[in-house]
């Protein structure tokens, strides 16, 4: 059954050397192999026990949520040399030589393992093992979305149209043919479902749609509707969005306006639509010291309707508690786009929810996305919107049956009707057709290396490269002194603070100052800070957060922007590292440490928070934290810069390689607005393209089979 050169506790030992496995994930393997009854089992299958639980826990700490058992690799189930570009020689020194079906035969045999439903600590289900509560995050989470998928609304179609109509008039083309409007298409989507996801690329429009389709829902009956994100710095974003957007959807109205009453009622409809976006912790309401949530399933949230921006950051065991948490005649809105970075905890949930969106080879060879509607919702959209979707049709029901024959909770119907609630936005609103952010995002999503090299060979003015060096520092010298730069206006602002200040202190009482005693305000300047922002792939190392953080910190004190002489120095960037509940700081927050207006000899840190109001901290009560000059791209999501710079490593290690994917340079490269920076190598940058994040998970199969 098993072959190993050595005892697999040793082999253990070994592999957490060579870094295929951590410390902890040994140590939890060994932990979990304890709940099996050894005495029970011959050796061999003890040895296998341990082995299948390392494997697993090397999964849950890759933030997979389970181990798909055909996936492993018999012949070389650790994985040993396929991990690093600079691999070890591989010690082939364990072989599991059984095939994948005896292997789920045999896992079935272990006292510790049960099936779905039983009350054991790992589970096996659709050729899966899971932890128990990971497989009841998952089913949970599975069952509501599609029993939220399957409840349908039934707008009256004459006045809907009108609406629709208003609101999105038709969009002048110079083709033959119809275009498709896929923001109305959207609307009408939601409109018609409990459950709607508008996923998207950045500035296709999620938001416009959601304030549009919002208007309409309240032109409908009286909401109490709630807006959230996962991050402050997301939530606060969305606010934002929603606020230009309903300006520009006044605007549109107003002008547009012909005295006729539909024009009215969405008028004063748009008047009562929230603009305050919180994050979903402080929606489920903290309980401090606890991983449980004020609301739940015996104290639901109280509203009709929630809106989820970023929801591509939401893992699967906070959506497993939004869920439950969400009253059941409420109505559920995810925004986010799902070639973004997957959570940064366990679980893929938007990128599951919408994977039966994936084309294959017979529907497009250029977009790998393609809609699917039942013949019932392609006709309710048509109807609706005008749009013809029917080549967006489902052939029939049939497909998905075999999926249905494996799964005895889910019903065809269900089934089908996942897709009736999902819409993709295609077009970006923000980057102009032939802009070279929008250009190379594309071509990093589709992991098109030929695409790549063009964007970046063509010269776009947005779109700047540093070589790594070898022998000189060239590269990173040249955007450090970028970076500083770029700082160089928040620090100046801060210095003339500073300036102002310590003049109006050694005035007497009766002296009145000379100059304009004006300041900035700490908004202002925190604005000014988020202008740019430098990401770093990783957080080690000299081309990781650490360094480049080191090197800033040097670059800014000999640009005499700073004073780094202690640790709290005035315009220290910080980012939170861990929740604390009580000051209202979470991890990923972001602040700076400036002079207090009210009383400038103290220096306090600022942050402003979701709702756009300022928190002062005293710097000694921060919770765990770090410089910020420098963050990775995971703690940049949900936020967006006029100018990002991007830092690959010179030469990644073993472990740094599996962390570069298409989804971290895509994300890198959509935080930025208007200018991109990189320090790389295009053989690392094209590698780390070609890699594609999958996060194991059955929630996918369970959505769509
Ligand atoms: N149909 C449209 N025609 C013209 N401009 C549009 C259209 N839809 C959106 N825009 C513009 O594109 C920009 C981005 O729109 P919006 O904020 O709704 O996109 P988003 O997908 O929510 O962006 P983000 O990536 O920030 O979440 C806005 O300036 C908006 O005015």
């Amino acid at each position: 059954m098993l072959t190993l050169n050595m005892p697999i506790a040793a082999l253990l030992n070994q592999w957490q050397q060579q870094g295929v496995l951590t410390s902890l994930d040994r140590h939890f393997a060994i932990e979990l192999s304890k709940l099996e009854s050894q005495h029970a089992q011959t050796d061999e299958l003890n040895a296998l026990f341990l082995l299948i639980c390392a494997l697993l826990s090397q999964k849950l700490s890759n933030q997979h949520t389970c181990l798909v058992i055909n996936s492993i690799d018999l012949a070389n189930p650790m994985g040993e040399n396929i991990h690093g570009y600079h691999a070890d020689k591989p010690s082939s020194c364990c072989q599991i030589n059984i095939t994948h079906g005896q292997l789920l035969t045999t896992l079935c045999q272990f006292d510790a393992v049960g099936s779905s439903g039983d009350n054991k600590p790992l589970i096996l289900d659709l050729g899966r093992l899971y932890l128990n509560k990971y497989h009841h995050f998952e089913i949970n989470v599975a069952a509501k979305l599609r029993q939220l998928a399957s409840h349908s609304f039934s707008p009256d179609i004459n006045i809907t149209r009108d609406y629709l109509t208003m609101l999105f008039p038709a969009e002048t083309t110079t083709r033959q043919q119809p275009v498709l409007n896929w923001q109305k298409i959207a609307t009408a989507t939601a409109l018609t479902k409990a459950l709607a996801v508008i996923t998207g690329g950045p500035g296709t429009g999620k938001t416009t749609t959601v304030t549009k389709l919002l208007l309409l829902l309240l032109t409908q009956s009286p909401l109490t509707l709630r807006l959230v994100a996962p991050t402050g710095k997301a939530a606060a974003r969305l606010s934002e969005s929603i606020k230009a957007s309903k300006a520009r959807l006044l605007q549109q109205l107003t002008s547009a306006n012909d005295g006729s009453e539909a024009n009215n009622v969405l008028i004063s409809a748009l008047n009562t639509l929230p603009e305050e976006a919180s994050t979903l912790h402080r929606l489920l309401g903290v309980i401090p010291q606890s991983h449980q949530f004020r609301h739940n399933k015996t104290n639901p949230l109280r509203l009709d309707l929630l809106v989820v921006d970023e929801a591509s950051m939401v893992d699967l065991p906070m959506m497993h508690k939004l869920l439950d948490a969400l009253p059941s005649h409420a109505r559920l809105i995810l925004l986010g786009d799902q070639d973004q970075l997957a959570s940064v905890e366990a679980g893929s949930v938007l990128a599951d929810m919408c994977l039966g969106l994936k084309a294959n080879a017979q529907e497009s060879s250029i977009d790998p996305w393609f809609m699917r509607y039942s013949q019932q919702q392609a006709q309710l959209i048509e109807a609706l919107t005008g749009n013809n979707v029917s080549q967006y049709q489902l052939p029939s029901q049939a497909s998905n049956t075999h999926i249905a024959s494996n799964m005895t909770d889910t019903t065809e119907q269900q089934l089908s009707s996942f897709g009736d609630s999902l819409c993709m936005l295609r077009h970006s609103h923000r980057f102009a057709g032939d802009a070279g952010i929008g250009r190379l995002a594309n071509a990093v999503n589709q992991g098109d290396i030929a695409a790549i090299s063009a964007v970046w060979n063509h010269g776009y003015n947005e779109l700047h490269w540093y070589e790594h060096q070898h022998v000189q520092q060239q590269g990173k010298d040249q955007l450090v002194d970028f970076s500083v730069s770029v700082y160089r206006p928040y620090l100046e602002m801060i210095q003339y603070n500073q300036k102002v200040f310590t003049e109006a202190l050694s005035l007497d009482d009766n002296e009145s100052p000379e100059q304009n005693t004006a300041i900035y305000t700490a908004n202002q300047i925190i604005d000014s800070f988020n202008q740019y922002r430098l990401l770093c792939a990783m957080r080690s190392g000299e081309f990781g957060i650490d360094g480049m953080n080191a090197s800033l910190t040097l670059g800014l004190q000999q640009a005499q922007l700073i004073n780094p002489n202690q640790e709290f120095y005035l315009g220290r960037p910080i980012i939170i590292q861990s929740n604390d509940y009580n000051l209202g700081l979470f991890n990923g927050d972001i602040g700076l440490i400036l002079q207090d207006e009210q009383q400038p000899s103290r220096l306090m840190a600022h942050f402003i928070q979701a709702d756009g109001s300022l928190l002062k901290v005293l710097p000694a009560r921060l919770p765990k934290h770090d410089s910020c000059y420098a963050m990775t791209v995971h703690k940049s999501q949900g936020s967006e810069f006029d100018t990002v710079g991007f830092v690959l490593p010179q030469q990644p290690s073993t472990s740094q390689w599996q962390l570069l994917t298409k989804e971290l340079v895509y994300t890198a490269i959509t935080r930025a607005k208007n200018h991109f920076y990189c320090l790389g190598n295009q053989r690392v940058f094209e590698r780390a393209c070609k890699q594609v994040t999958h996060r194991s998970s059955g929630l996918g199969q369970r959505l769509w089979g």
